[in-house]
């Protein structure tokens, strides 16, 4: 499992770039800010190197200017240190930091691999993909060296959306300077960042994005009763299973009182989920009409037959908190913007890659491209993945992931959808879910299914009180 720090400001490279400005306007010079950069750097690399024989590359711009001066600080410590280089900074802090270095400077083809490799080729201003003798040459001394320090991006990893323009597999640890960028957290950046730490340099962020972090969660009031801890309603369809699985992932995500509605009762699962026989739209609809309802779930082995279609229409219509899920999205697929933005009430949707493919456009960055579907649906937005993106009409996002590819199982979509439910009924949000979720998987081990995640519900629950 990788370290990735919580919580964390999340900046694109233009307003990383703002971000550095405002900190020159207030009268820190750019040589300062390097040189913070450096000391970070320098000192993850005498920690995680152990003082072996380390390789530093330079770029032609400011991450080379970062890379220069890690090597100078690392030979004042006293380390073996050896320098290859890309071009060569021509102007500011950078040039100087090149000019500082006493040592030679070798280039990527000609220079031997060694146990410690300090990657200072591109960062933020990755603009296009790696040449492919560089990418190369780069992989070559990644894989060859035993610890392996990204200078704030791994070089070949597109900042704002996590592209691979041809990063190397293998990076140990990447130095995020200042403020995580989408690149540590979308894309290949979950795989090719290695853990992530994250530098200060003295730059104020002012982020409206961040790194998910752990819930701060209540135990009920003394005196509560079911309905203040909400009451969650699912709607099943033709599958029963999916939706006993969402049923009982409200029940142990917090929910005080969970109705399963379904066209004929469901035989098994926890006596404490209240059975309704529910036939059709209209029946469907004057269920919804209770105002206790915390938040209705639709979408979990709902099907895609008339039935369905009947049933998500009651649902959208009603004027309660709506979690739409699974089958239910594909059924709205890309008229979900117009049918959802009306509603009055809070919208909650949470497709995967494919759904959200249908239903809104999935190009560019995948904060950017949430973000634009919460905005365009007045819907919350939870875009499921490997990387998830949790995005608010309000411009608000957070992404989780570490998550455990364990995963990739049948019915975990299922007992999100119905966590969602249960924590916004509790007065809780979209990302209290996804960091549950998240922490169940962690809690279920290898190769666990789906109803085994549920019981670990409560334990993520317990680390949160
Ligand atoms: N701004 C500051 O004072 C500080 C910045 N920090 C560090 O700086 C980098 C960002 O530095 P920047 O100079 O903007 O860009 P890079 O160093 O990432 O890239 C250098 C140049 O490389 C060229 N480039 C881009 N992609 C490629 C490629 N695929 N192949 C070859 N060359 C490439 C590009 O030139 P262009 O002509 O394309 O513009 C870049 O200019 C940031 O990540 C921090 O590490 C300090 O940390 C703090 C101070
Ligand atoms: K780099």
């Amino acid at each position: 499992m990788r370290i990735l720090p919580s919580g964390a400001p999340i900046l694109r490279a233009d307003e990383m770039r703002a971000a550095e400005q405002r900190c020159f306007g207030a009268g820190v010079s750019q040589s300062e800010l390097m040189e913070r950069a450096s000391l970070a750097v320098a000192r993850e690399v005498a920690r995680l190197g152990a003082g072996q024989p380390a390789l530093v590359l330079a770029g032609p711009g400011n991450n080379g200017g970062d890379a220069y001066g890690v090597a100078r600080l690392l030979r004042g410590w006293g380390h073996d240190v050896a320098v290859a280089a890309i071009g060569r900074p021509t102007s500011g802090a950078a040039a100087a930091n090149a000019a500082a270095w006493q040592g030679k400077v070798e280039s990527l083809e000609q220079v031997s691999a060694r146990p410690v490799l300090v990657d200072g080729l591109f960062g933020t201003g990755m603009s296009c993909a790696l040449d492919a003798p560089v990418a190369a040459h780069l992989a070559r001394l990644v894989a060859a060296a035993s610890v392996s320090v990204a200078i704030d991006i791994p070089s070949g990893i597109e900042t704002d959306t996590g592209l691979d323009l041809g990063a190397p597999d293998g990076i140990t640890a990447t130095v995020a300077l200042g403020a995580l960028k989408p690149a540590h957290l979308l894309g290949a950046g979950v795989s090719k960042c290695g853990h992530v730490l994250l530098a200060d340099i003295g730059v104020e962020p002012g982020a409206i994005w961040s790194s998910i972090a752990r819930p701060r969660l209540q135990a009920p009031e003394p005196q509560a009763h079911k309905y203040d801890r909400g009451l969650v309603v699912v709607v099943a369809g033709s599958m029963a299973g999916a939706s006993r699985l969402a049923a009982r992932a409200a029940l142990h995500g917090g929910a005080g009182y969970v109705i399963l509605a379904a066209p004929e009762p469901a035989t098994g699962g926890p006596d404490a989920i209240v059975q309704r026989t529910i036939e059709g739209r209209d029946a469907l609809a004057e269920l919804l009409t209770d105002p206790r309802i915390g938040a209705v779930v639709i979408g979990p082995g709902l099907g895609r037959d008339e039935a369905a279609k009947d049933l998500l229409e009651a649902a959208i219509g009603c004027e309660r908190d709506l979690v739409i899920d699974g089958d239910a999205l594909s059924l709205l697929g890309e008229a979900a913007a117009e049918r959802l933005r009306t509603r009055k009430a809070a919208t909650l949707l949470t497709p995967h890659a494919g759904e959200f493919a249908r239903m809104f456009d999935a190009a560019g960055s995948k904060i950017e491209a949430t973000l634009a579907a919460a905005r365009n649906s007045g819907a919350t937005v939870i875009h499921k993945g490997a990387d998830t993106v949790i995005a608010w009409a309000g411009g608000k996002a957070v992404v989780a992931s570490a998550a455990s590819s364990w995963l990739s199982t049948a019915g975990t979509g299922d007992v999100l959808a119905g966590l969602v439910a249960a924590r916004h009924a509790a007065g809780g949000s979209a990302d209290e879910a996804v960091w549950l979720h998240s922490r169940a998987a962690r809690l279920a081990g290898p190769a666990f299914a789906a109803d085994d995640l549920i019981g670990r519900i409560p334990v993520a629950m317990g680390e949160c009180l």
